[in-house]
Protein backbone atom coordinates (compact mmCIF):
# COMPACT_ATOMS: atom_id res chain seq x y z
CA UNK A 1 0.00 0.00 0.00
CA UNK A 2 1.22 3.20 -1.29
CA UNK A 3 1.09 5.67 2.00
CA UNK A 4 -0.58 9.31 1.61
CA UNK A 5 2.56 11.00 2.17
CA UNK A 6 4.29 9.18 -0.59
CA UNK A 7 1.57 9.33 -3.02
CA UNK A 8 1.28 13.34 -1.88
CA UNK A 9 5.53 13.26 -3.05
CA UNK A 10 4.73 11.54 -5.89
CA UNK A 11 1.58 13.48 -7.70
CA UNK A 12 3.52 16.92 -6.14
CA UNK A 13 6.67 15.88 -8.06
CA UNK A 14 4.19 14.90 -11.42
CA UNK A 15 2.15 17.95 -11.33
CA UNK A 16 3.79 20.56 -9.08
CA UNK A 17 3.28 21.82 -5.79
CA UNK A 18 -0.39 23.35 -5.88
CA UNK A 19 -3.58 22.65 -3.36
CA UNK A 20 -6.74 24.32 -4.98
CA UNK A 21 -9.73 24.51 -2.88
CA UNK A 22 -13.27 24.20 -3.69
CA UNK A 23 -15.06 26.80 -2.08
CA UNK A 24 -18.57 27.37 -3.60
CA UNK A 25 -19.06 31.11 -1.46
CA UNK A 26 -22.70 32.65 -2.42
CA UNK A 27 -20.78 35.50 -3.85
CA UNK A 28 -19.01 33.19 -6.44
CA UNK A 29 -21.73 31.44 -7.49
CA UNK A 30 -23.40 34.68 -8.29
CA UNK A 31 -20.18 36.12 -9.99
CA UNK A 32 -20.43 32.63 -12.27
CA UNK A 33 -23.92 33.39 -12.81
CA UNK A 34 -25.21 30.49 -11.05
CA UNK A 35 -28.03 30.38 -8.57
CA UNK A 36 -27.32 29.58 -4.71
CA UNK A 37 -29.06 26.24 -4.55
CA UNK A 38 -27.83 22.45 -5.43
CA UNK A 39 -27.87 22.88 -9.11
CA UNK A 40 -25.52 25.49 -8.74
CA UNK A 41 -23.11 23.90 -6.35
CA UNK A 42 -23.72 21.06 -8.48
CA UNK A 43 -21.96 23.14 -11.65
CA UNK A 44 -19.82 25.13 -9.73
CA UNK A 45 -18.15 21.72 -8.49
CA UNK A 46 -18.28 19.52 -11.60
CA UNK A 47 -16.64 22.67 -13.28
CA UNK A 48 -14.11 22.95 -11.05
CA UNK A 49 -13.26 19.09 -11.72
CA UNK A 50 -13.90 19.38 -15.23
CA UNK A 51 -10.82 22.70 -15.41
CA UNK A 52 -8.30 21.03 -12.52
CA UNK A 53 -9.02 17.70 -11.64
CA UNK A 54 -6.17 16.39 -14.39
CA UNK A 55 -3.82 18.98 -13.97
CA UNK A 56 -3.43 19.86 -9.79
CA UNK A 57 -1.63 17.75 -7.26
CA UNK A 58 -4.75 18.45 -4.49
CA UNK A 59 -8.32 19.44 -4.69
CA UNK A 60 -9.60 21.12 -1.41
CA UNK A 61 -13.58 20.98 -1.22
CA UNK A 62 -14.61 23.29 1.58
CA UNK A 63 -17.11 20.88 3.21
CA UNK A 64 -19.07 23.94 5.05
CA UNK A 65 -20.16 25.17 1.27
CA UNK A 66 -21.61 21.33 0.59
CA UNK A 67 -23.25 21.11 4.27
CA UNK A 68 -24.76 24.48 3.57
CA UNK A 69 -27.25 22.59 1.41
CA UNK A 70 -28.20 20.04 3.81
CA UNK A 71 -28.13 16.22 2.62
CA UNK A 72 -28.44 17.09 -0.59
CA UNK A 73 -25.13 19.44 -0.96
CA UNK A 74 -23.78 16.26 0.65
CA UNK A 75 -24.64 14.11 -1.63
CA UNK A 76 -23.04 16.78 -3.94
CA UNK A 77 -19.73 16.51 -2.15
CA UNK A 78 -19.77 12.93 -2.38
CA UNK A 79 -20.28 12.71 -6.22
CA UNK A 80 -17.47 15.27 -6.32
CA UNK A 81 -14.97 13.64 -4.83
CA UNK A 82 -15.63 10.60 -6.72
CA UNK A 83 -15.11 13.09 -9.64
CA UNK A 84 -11.38 14.14 -8.37
CA UNK A 85 -10.45 10.60 -6.90
CA UNK A 86 -11.24 9.25 -11.31
CA UNK A 87 -9.25 12.74 -12.29
CA UNK A 88 -5.91 11.89 -11.00
CA UNK A 89 -5.93 14.59 -8.11
CA UNK A 90 -5.79 13.37 -4.31
CA UNK A 91 -8.48 14.65 -2.50
CA UNK A 92 -8.10 16.71 0.41
CA UNK A 93 -11.32 17.26 2.59
CA UNK A 94 -11.49 20.52 4.73
CA UNK A 95 -13.38 19.50 7.49
CA UNK A 96 -11.94 20.61 10.61
CA UNK A 97 -12.99 17.88 12.97
CA UNK A 98 -12.11 17.43 16.19
CA UNK A 99 -13.80 15.11 19.61
CA UNK A 100 -13.25 12.73 22.29
CA UNK A 101 -12.02 10.09 21.11
CA UNK A 102 -14.69 7.61 20.85
CA UNK A 103 -16.49 10.25 18.39
CA UNK A 104 -13.32 11.14 16.48
CA UNK A 105 -13.38 7.27 15.41
CA UNK A 106 -16.77 7.79 13.84
CA UNK A 107 -15.10 10.77 12.08
CA UNK A 108 -12.20 8.60 10.93
CA UNK A 109 -14.54 6.27 9.80
CA UNK A 110 -16.59 8.59 7.73
CA UNK A 111 -13.55 9.85 5.52
CA UNK A 112 -10.82 7.55 5.94
CA UNK A 113 -12.22 4.15 5.69
CA UNK A 114 -12.26 2.94 2.08
CA UNK A 115 -16.27 1.71 2.19
CA UNK A 116 -17.51 4.89 2.61
CA UNK A 117 -19.17 7.11 0.62
CA UNK A 118 -17.10 10.24 1.38
CA UNK A 119 -13.79 8.75 1.65
CA UNK A 120 -10.96 10.99 0.76
CA UNK A 121 -6.90 10.97 0.70
CA UNK A 122 -6.93 13.12 3.70
CA UNK A 123 -8.74 15.41 6.03
CA UNK A 124 -8.04 18.36 7.85
CA UNK A 125 -8.33 17.95 11.61
CA UNK A 126 -8.27 20.43 14.74
CA UNK A 127 -5.96 19.63 17.76
CA UNK A 128 -8.00 21.79 20.43
CA UNK A 129 -9.65 19.02 22.36
CA UNK A 130 -5.83 17.41 22.52
CA UNK A 131 -3.55 16.24 19.59
CA UNK A 132 -3.99 12.68 21.54
CA UNK A 133 -7.95 12.59 20.95
CA UNK A 134 -7.34 12.69 17.31
CA UNK A 135 -4.95 9.25 17.74
CA UNK A 136 -8.36 6.88 15.89
CA UNK A 137 -7.82 9.20 12.97
CA UNK A 138 -3.81 8.75 12.75
CA UNK A 139 -4.23 5.04 13.32
CA UNK A 140 -7.47 4.79 10.51
CA UNK A 141 -5.38 6.82 7.88
CA UNK A 142 -2.07 4.78 8.36
CA UNK A 143 -4.06 1.28 7.98
CA UNK A 144 -5.38 2.79 4.95
CA UNK A 145 -3.14 5.00 3.28
CA UNK A 146 -4.57 8.33 4.66
CA UNK A 147 -3.45 11.48 6.00
CA UNK A 148 -4.42 13.92 8.32
CA UNK A 149 -3.71 17.97 8.30
CA UNK A 150 -3.56 19.30 11.59
CA UNK A 151 -4.05 22.77 12.39
CA UNK A 152 -1.14 24.50 14.10
CA UNK A 153 -0.94 28.28 12.68
CA UNK A 154 -3.82 29.15 11.18
CA UNK A 155 -4.12 32.02 8.47
CA UNK A 156 -7.12 34.08 10.12
CA UNK A 157 -5.55 36.92 12.80
CA UNK A 158 -7.94 35.49 15.37
CA UNK A 159 -5.54 31.99 15.99
CA UNK A 160 -2.52 33.87 17.32
CA UNK A 161 -4.26 34.38 20.86
CA UNK A 162 -5.07 30.69 21.54
CA UNK A 163 -1.86 29.16 19.58
CA UNK A 164 0.60 31.21 20.79
CA UNK A 165 -0.06 30.91 23.83
CA UNK A 166 2.66 29.54 26.59
CA UNK A 167 2.21 25.92 27.99
CA UNK A 168 3.65 25.17 31.38
CA UNK A 169 6.96 23.55 29.68
CA UNK A 170 7.53 27.61 27.73
CA UNK A 171 6.49 25.91 24.55
CA UNK A 172 3.70 27.32 22.53
CA UNK A 173 0.34 25.61 21.89
CA UNK A 174 1.46 24.91 18.48
CA UNK A 175 4.48 24.34 18.83
CA UNK A 176 3.13 21.07 21.42
CA UNK A 177 1.19 20.14 18.35
CA UNK A 178 3.81 20.71 15.38
CA UNK A 179 6.25 18.45 18.15
CA UNK A 180 3.46 15.96 18.60
CA UNK A 181 3.30 15.46 14.91
CA UNK A 182 7.06 15.19 14.06
CA UNK A 183 7.09 12.38 16.02
CA UNK A 184 4.19 10.08 14.42
CA UNK A 185 6.29 10.87 11.08
CA UNK A 186 9.53 9.68 12.68
CA UNK A 187 11.24 7.69 9.98
CA UNK A 188 8.88 7.73 7.25
CA UNK A 189 10.47 8.43 3.95
CA UNK A 190 10.06 10.31 1.55
CA UNK A 191 7.42 12.09 3.51
CA UNK A 192 5.56 11.74 6.28
CA UNK A 193 1.54 11.05 5.56
CA UNK A 194 0.81 13.63 8.97
CA UNK A 195 0.59 17.30 7.97
CA UNK A 196 0.31 20.76 9.35
CA UNK A 197 -1.68 23.77 8.53
CA UNK A 198 0.49 26.52 8.75
CA UNK A 199 -1.01 29.85 7.24
CA UNK A 200 1.05 31.96 4.60
CA UNK A 201 -0.65 35.02 6.20
CA UNK A 202 1.73 34.66 9.55
CA UNK A 203 4.74 36.04 9.15
CA UNK A 204 8.13 34.91 10.75
CA UNK A 205 6.57 33.39 14.15
CA UNK A 206 9.63 31.70 15.58
CA UNK A 207 8.31 28.00 15.53
CA UNK A 208 10.36 25.79 14.51
CA UNK A 209 8.96 23.07 11.50
CA UNK A 210 12.28 21.45 11.15
CA UNK A 211 11.58 17.87 12.20
CA UNK A 212 7.84 17.69 11.17
CA UNK A 213 8.54 14.55 8.21
CA UNK A 214 5.49 15.50 6.57
CA UNK A 215 3.62 18.23 4.29
CA UNK A 216 2.85 21.73 5.61
CA UNK A 217 -0.26 23.05 3.69
CA UNK A 218 -0.55 27.04 3.69
CA UNK A 219 -3.63 28.44 2.91
CA UNK A 220 -4.13 32.61 2.89
CA UNK A 221 -2.94 32.48 -0.41
CA UNK A 222 -4.49 34.95 -2.56
CA UNK A 223 -7.70 36.31 -1.26
CA UNK A 224 -6.38 36.57 2.53
CA UNK A 225 -3.08 38.78 1.36
CA UNK A 226 -0.20 36.74 1.34
CA UNK A 227 1.84 35.98 -1.77
CA UNK A 228 4.30 33.22 -2.83
CA UNK A 229 6.99 35.19 -1.62
CA UNK A 230 5.77 35.28 1.77
CA UNK A 231 6.43 31.59 1.48
CA UNK A 232 10.13 32.19 1.92
CA UNK A 233 9.51 34.18 5.80
CA UNK A 234 6.96 31.57 6.98
CA UNK A 235 8.73 28.76 6.36
CA UNK A 236 12.05 29.08 5.80
CA UNK A 237 14.19 26.22 4.97
CA UNK A 238 10.95 23.89 5.25
CA UNK A 239 10.03 25.17 2.36
CA UNK A 240 10.13 22.01 0.21
CA UNK A 241 7.74 20.47 2.38
CA UNK A 242 4.98 23.31 1.81
CA UNK A 243 1.91 23.18 -0.42
CA UNK A 244 0.78 26.56 -1.35
CA UNK A 245 -3.41 26.23 -1.27
CA UNK A 246 -5.19 28.82 -3.14
CA UNK A 247 -8.65 29.11 -3.09
CA UNK A 248 -10.79 32.13 -4.51
CA UNK A 249 -8.16 33.30 -6.30
CA UNK A 250 -7.91 31.05 -8.61
CA UNK A 251 -11.60 30.02 -8.52
CA UNK A 252 -12.48 33.83 -9.61
CA UNK A 253 -11.33 33.32 -12.82
CA UNK A 254 -13.98 30.87 -13.41
CA UNK A 255 -16.69 29.92 -14.94
CA UNK A 256 -14.53 29.78 -18.07
CA UNK A 257 -12.68 26.53 -18.11
CA UNK A 258 -9.17 27.93 -19.83
CA UNK A 259 -9.19 30.65 -17.36
CA UNK A 260 -9.73 28.61 -14.31
CA UNK A 261 -6.63 26.72 -15.60
CA UNK A 262 -4.98 29.77 -16.63
CA UNK A 263 -5.29 31.17 -13.04
CA UNK A 264 -4.30 27.46 -11.76
CA UNK A 265 -0.95 27.69 -13.75
CA UNK A 266 -0.26 31.30 -12.71
CA UNK A 267 -0.22 30.76 -9.14
CA UNK A 268 1.54 27.17 -9.90
CA UNK A 269 4.51 29.68 -11.33
CA UNK A 270 4.65 31.59 -8.65
CA UNK A 271 4.56 29.19 -6.09
CA UNK A 272 7.36 26.94 -7.96
CA UNK A 273 9.73 29.91 -8.43
CA UNK A 274 9.81 29.68 -3.88
CA UNK A 275 8.83 26.14 -3.56
CA UNK A 276 10.35 24.36 -6.07
CA UNK A 277 13.71 26.40 -5.78
CA UNK A 278 14.21 25.04 -1.87
CA UNK A 279 13.72 21.48 -3.15
O1 LIG B 1 -5.73 28.28 8.60
C1 LIG B 1 -6.57 28.03 7.72
C2 LIG B 1 -7.11 26.78 7.55
C3 LIG B 1 -7.98 26.56 6.53
N1 LIG B 1 -8.35 27.57 5.69
C4 LIG B 1 -9.29 27.24 4.59
O2 LIG B 1 -8.62 27.42 3.34
C5 LIG B 1 -9.48 28.06 2.41
C6 LIG B 1 -8.92 29.43 2.06
O3 LIG B 1 -9.71 30.03 1.05
P1 LIG B 1 -9.19 31.36 0.25
O4 LIG B 1 -10.34 31.67 -0.64
O5 LIG B 1 -7.94 30.96 -0.50
O6 LIG B 1 -8.96 32.40 1.29
C7 LIG B 1 -10.86 28.11 3.05
O7 LIG B 1 -11.56 26.94 2.71
C8 LIG B 1 -10.54 28.12 4.53
O8 LIG B 1 -11.58 27.55 5.31
C9 LIG B 1 -7.82 28.80 5.85
O9 LIG B 1 -8.11 29.76 5.10
N2 LIG B 1 -6.93 29.01 6.87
Amino acid sequence: METFGARLHRVVGERGPLCVGIDPHPGLLARWGLPDDVEGLDRFARTVVDALGDRVAVVKPQSAFFERFGARGVGILESTIRQLRDSGSLVLLDVKRGDIGSTVRAYAEAYLDPSSPLYVDAVTASPYLGVGSLAPMFELAAEHGGGVFVLALTSNPEGAAVQHARTPDGRTVAQTVIDEISQLNAGATPLGSFGLVVGATIGDTGHDLSRVGGPLLAPGLGAQGATAADLRTVFGASLPAVLPSYSREVLGAGPDVAALRAAADRVLAECRAVVGAAG
